[in-house]
């Protein structure tokens, strides 16, 4: 039987992985809900998804899967909605919200009706927003935070993780805390402060538009993200409310200090708030999305020989180090090929490398 996922909210985050999901799985059915019709018919007549309903009760309850991709305080009201139908047993629900304390709170709800909810959080995205701004690869190579709690079983956890790979994005487990925590440091407080620099700007630009005129080049880059949705921006500050608190107050203590060292002319500590600054940023994972934790990769030249990847994985099965990740980078005739391994740790990476070298093979990592 063909596998029927439903998404509900049909958006940016949700096209987008009904296009990743399709592409993986094209004999799955992607079924769309969304409260606005025009978004239901333009993902319709984009051919992101295969059908859209306009009774989510209709739907809901032939799902084998449900994704929630509406913004995080409507995810919840659907959540409330969901507990009240009679939804296929075993059922798979989980949602992509940016926040994940009070969406899992209210999703363990859910349990008690034999289905299974499990918080996710694709780390990659866009100021756009809509269905039309939709893509295939938007997940790729992207931290995707699953937020399991106890009364998830294994399977249910491989069965989620077995359909989001076709995001091929690289998943993380988190509680919903620290996941908010988290969250909140690199990704919701930025927000907020790209949109106070705008605001601060066009303060000053109602009564100079000389200053919004040259507020190009940087200024534009740094405040990026403000084009970004409002109604899903003013979820996730509701729903990431005492963590916001928390850390606006130590911006705003950061910002007293730089005000102090301005005041005193210190230059010295002025000097060493770039300078930490800078060697701070210059550290961070150079990967092209997300920044949360870095990669443990590790390259392997391998012949182009028959056997020579089954040789590898023997070889770290053999020493108990778990690969999370395997890709053939290059593989042309009669030349060596490339081996990406991912790894858990650096502990497990050091081990591997080890264990190759002593078998031959030449192995690097990525600068
Ligand atoms: N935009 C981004 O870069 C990222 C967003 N997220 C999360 O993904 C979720 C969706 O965000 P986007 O796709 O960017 O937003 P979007 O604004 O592009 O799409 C949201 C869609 O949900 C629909 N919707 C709203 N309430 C609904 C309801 N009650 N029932 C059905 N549909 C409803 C809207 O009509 C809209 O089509 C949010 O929870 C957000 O926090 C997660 C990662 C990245
Ligand atoms: O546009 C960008 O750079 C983003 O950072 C998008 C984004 C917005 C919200 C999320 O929860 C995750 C990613």
């Amino acid at each position: 039987m063909r596998r029927r996922i439903l998404i509900i909210g049909l958006g940016l985050i949700g096209g987008s992985l009904a296009l990743a999901v399709k592409k993986g799985y094209p004999d799955t059915t992607i079924i769309g809900y969304d409260i606005d019709p025009q978004a239901s018919k333009l993902a319709k007549s984009l051919q992101i998804i295969d059908s859209s309903v306009s009774d989510l009760a209709i739907e809901a309850p032939q799902a084998d899967v449900i994704i929630l991709s509406a913004p995080v305080e409507s995810s919840i009201k659907i959540i409330d909605k969901l507990a009240e139908m009679p939804l296929k047993q075993g059922c798979l629900i989980t949602d992509v919200g940016s926040t994940k304390q009070t969406v899992v709170e209210k999703g363990n709800q859910l349990f008690e009706k034999g289905v299974y909810f499990i918080g996710g959080h694709p780390m990659a995205g866009s100021h756009k927003t809509g269905v039309e701004a939709s893509r295939e690869r938007l997940f790729e190579n992207a931290f995707y935070i699953l937020t399991p709690t106890s009364e998830v079983p294994n399977s249910k956890m491989i069965q989620l993780q077995n359909i989001l790979k076709a995001t091929k994005a690289k998943f993380i487990e988190l509680d919903p805390e620290t996941h908010d925590r988290f969250a909140g440091l690199i990704s919701h407080l930025p927000h907020i402060i790209a949109s106070g620099l705008v605001h601060q700007v066009a303060r000053q630009g109602e009564k100079e538009p000389l200053v919004s005129q040259l507020a190009a080049g940087g200024f534009r880059d740094v405040t990026r993200i403000a084009s970004a949705s409002p109604a899903m921006w003013r979820d996730i500050l509701l729903h990431n409310r005492d963590t916001l608190l928390t850390m606006l107050a130590d911006w705003k203590e950061i910002m007293h200090d730089v005000e102090q060292m301005i005041i005193d002319e210190d230059s010295e500590k002025i000097f060493s708030f770039f300078a930490e600054a800078k060697n701070t940023r210059d550290q961070l994972p150079s990967k092209k999305k997300g920044a949360l934790m870095p990669f443990y990769d590790l390259f392997v030249d391998v012949p182009d020989h028959p056997g020579v990847i089954s040789d590898v994985t023997a070889l770290l099965a053999e020493a108990e180090i778990s690969i999370t990740n395997i890709r053939i980078i290059e593989a042309r005739e009669d030349i060596m090929g490339v081996l990406r391994l991912s790894f858990r740790s650096e502990e497990d990476l050091n081990l591997a490398k080890e264990k190759l070298i002593d078998q031959m093979y030449d192995t690097y990592e990525a600068p």
